[in-house]
């Protein structure tokens, strides 16, 4: 939010003639001695210089050695490895977190792809579904139930004021793995430290939120350690006022130009709240939008080695939830523009299967609206093998949440009649995956061009050797969201996914392809990121959606110019 110029915006209501409003009497002080060593962001552990010891009566209370950030680095890299327990992990970059913010960020920054999967996917699930045993320390902001009416004071107690990203879930649709309850918290922390170290946007600036109305899971309710409420969900009424509340409140304390990421929410919420408040927020679905925009790069990349157009394409659907028809809807968006065909005529490349069969116009009756798009005409069918060998599609993306459904026979049938067929098992974590990378390269004889939600190792097939790609929402929305913020954009538009799906398939080079990657490593996501920020920032000012004017020349100069970098500051 803009600072209040000539003190005309108060959003806070500090300083207007009324006094009606209650305040937070927040102070800040510059941070000395024992407080600025317990103080995460400004804590350098040994790194603090002999004058920086003077100057901040930090005499004595180290030891005399000093240790340069890159030694520090290499010192919890070793023993970051010693720990074999995934979850250890986990907990010891939480406490580094808690710890030292910027060496937590240069260690994830540095060692991407080796730390993404304990901070992120696949560890990250395990985190959540034990997090009420391993919490130590509050992170994020909750909100609950019993904070109705009550909002916005929760909203001022964070002690931050300029956000500029807000990851939020309810819990209800963790990863693959269902109703997590307030435990879902360790996903928008998690998604919000990729924002930093991949996207480049501030700490300070980014803040985590849960939303509690219960939980369904009868192991929480049940569980002495569970840190949420302990009462079913709310549903209907009561869930979607606390959610307006959520949603009015956000935008009057952190006016428009706010991210809402909404993140695992449930099917029967996630689309009904992106359509309502797209209207009037600054809103993005990470599950719909951001999956959809990192697949449809996948798939324009890897059309480089299969050959053809989206167009020339079939694609069958395991899973028509918000993974799968967000997905569908933009492979379907793009084909139209490239093709000028109807959106009508391009959805009919596209067929997906639920947990009762394909989806057929016979059952078009039934079916929850986000499905009805892709009822097409065609006999009803049970099971994926059996659409499989009647669809004979091109691609086949699993999106299910369920585990282990691209069997040995099905994945076979997609090798008999593709030369290379296109697999995408999108499940997270990884042992939701609709198959594994090894399954999907020996049952293909080495053919598929294979990619997963959660990282695989790279598989040795009859002497060579297969790197999977990630195609997993973490190779947009870092940018995406820098994009956003960079143009100060004030409403999201798909033309903007499509832009980020371009500028990643772009960064794929012959290199890559040579070793069957579709997606480039993680290694140089950053500069990734300024290249996707810079072209959804261009679509934004095209749009006629960015506030930031003027518009700056070279935005990716100007997205890698406004990237956080963890380095530590010298002190005065
Ligand atoms: O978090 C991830 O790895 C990807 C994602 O959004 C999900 O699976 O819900
Ligand atoms: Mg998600």
């Amino acid at each position: 939010m803009e600072m209040a110029g000539g003190g005309v915006e108060d959003a806070y209501g500090e300083d207007r003639a009324t006094e009606e409003q209650l305040v937070t009497p927040w102070s800040f002080s510059v941070a000395s001695g024992y407080t600025l060593l317990r103080d995460p962001r400004h804590n350098k552990g040994l790194a603090f210089s002999e004058a920086e010891r003077d100057a901040h009566y930090l005499r004595g209370l180290l030891p005399p050695a000093y240790a340069s950030q890159e030694l520090q680095e290499k010192k919890i890299m070793h023993n970051l490895r010693q720990y074999t327990v995934p979850l250890q992990r986990y907990i010891a970059m939480m406490d580094l977190q808690e710890r030292n913010e910027r060496l937590f960020y240069k260690l994830l920054i540095d060692n991407v792809e080796e730390l993404l999967p304990v901070v992120y996917t696949p560890t990250v699930g395990e985190a959540c579904q034990k997090y009420g045993s391993i919490y130590r320390r509050p992170q994020g902001l909750y909100i609950s139930l019993k904070d109705k009416g009550k909002i916005l004071e929760v909203l001022k107690n964070w002690p931050e004021r300029s956000i500029q990203v807000i990851v939020v879930t309810d819990g209800e649709r963790i990863l693959g793995l269902g109703d997590l309850g307030c435990q879902g918290m360790g996903i928008p922390v998690g998604k919000l430290s990729l924002y930093t170290a991949l996207g480049g946007v501030r700490p300070s600036a980014c803040l985590p939120i849960t939303i509690d109305v219960g939980t369904n899971n009868e192991t929480l309710l049940n569980d002495e350690f569970y840190i949420g409420l302990k009462q079913r969900r709310a549903t209907g009424e009561e869930y979607h006022e606390l959610l307006e509340e959520f949603m009015t409140a956000v935008k009057q304390n952190y006016g428009e130009k706010v991210l809402i990421q909404f993140e695992d929410f449930a099917n029967h919420n996630a689309f009904d709240l992106l359509a309502k408040y797209s209207k009037s927020h600054l809103v993005f679905n990470d599950d719909i939008q951001g999956t959809a925009s990192v697949v449809l790069a996948g798939l324009l990349a890897a059309l480089k080695v299969v050959g053809g157009t989206l167009a020339d394409h079939t694609y069958l659907f395991l899973g028509a939830g918000e993974a799968g028809t967000g997905i569908a809807d933009l492979i379907a968006l793009e084909m139209s523009k490239h093709t000028e065909m109807p959106i009508d005529e391009c959805r009919k490349k596209i067929w997906l299967v639920d947990s009762k069969g394909l989806i057929v116009e016979s059952r078009k009756e039934s079916l929850q609206h986000f499905k009805k798009p892709w009822a097409h005409d065609h006999e009803p069918l049970k099971t994926l093998l059996e659409a499989v060998e009647s669809i004979k599609p091109t691609v086949l993306i699993g999106t299910s949440g369920v585990g282990r459904t691209f069997t040995k026979e099905v994945i076979e049938a997609m090798a008999s009649f593709n030369e290379k067929p296109v697999i995408f098992s999108l499940s997270n974590p990884t042992s939701h995956s609709e198959c594994t990378a090894e399954e999907a390269y020996t049952w293909s004889q080495g053919r598929a061009v294979f990619a997963s939600g959660s990282p695989f190792d790279p598989v040795e097939y009859e002497g060579k050797v297969y790197v999977p790609g990630q195609s997993n929402n973490a190779y947009i929305f870092p940018g995406f969201g820098l994009g956003v913020v960079i143009s100060g954009a004030i409403r999201v538009h798909d033309d903007m996914l499509l832009a980020a799906s371009e500028a990643l398939a772009e960064q794929v080079t012959e290199e890559h392809f040579g070793k069957g990657l579709i997606f480039p490593p993680f290694t140089n996501i950053r500069g990734i990121s300024a290249r996707i920020a810079a072209k959804v920032a261009a679509k934004a000012y095209e749009l006629g959606l960015a506030s930031r004017l003027p518009r700056p020349d070279d935005l990716v100069k100007y997205a890698e110019s406004c990237m956080y970098t963890p380095a530590y500051r010298s002190y005065r």
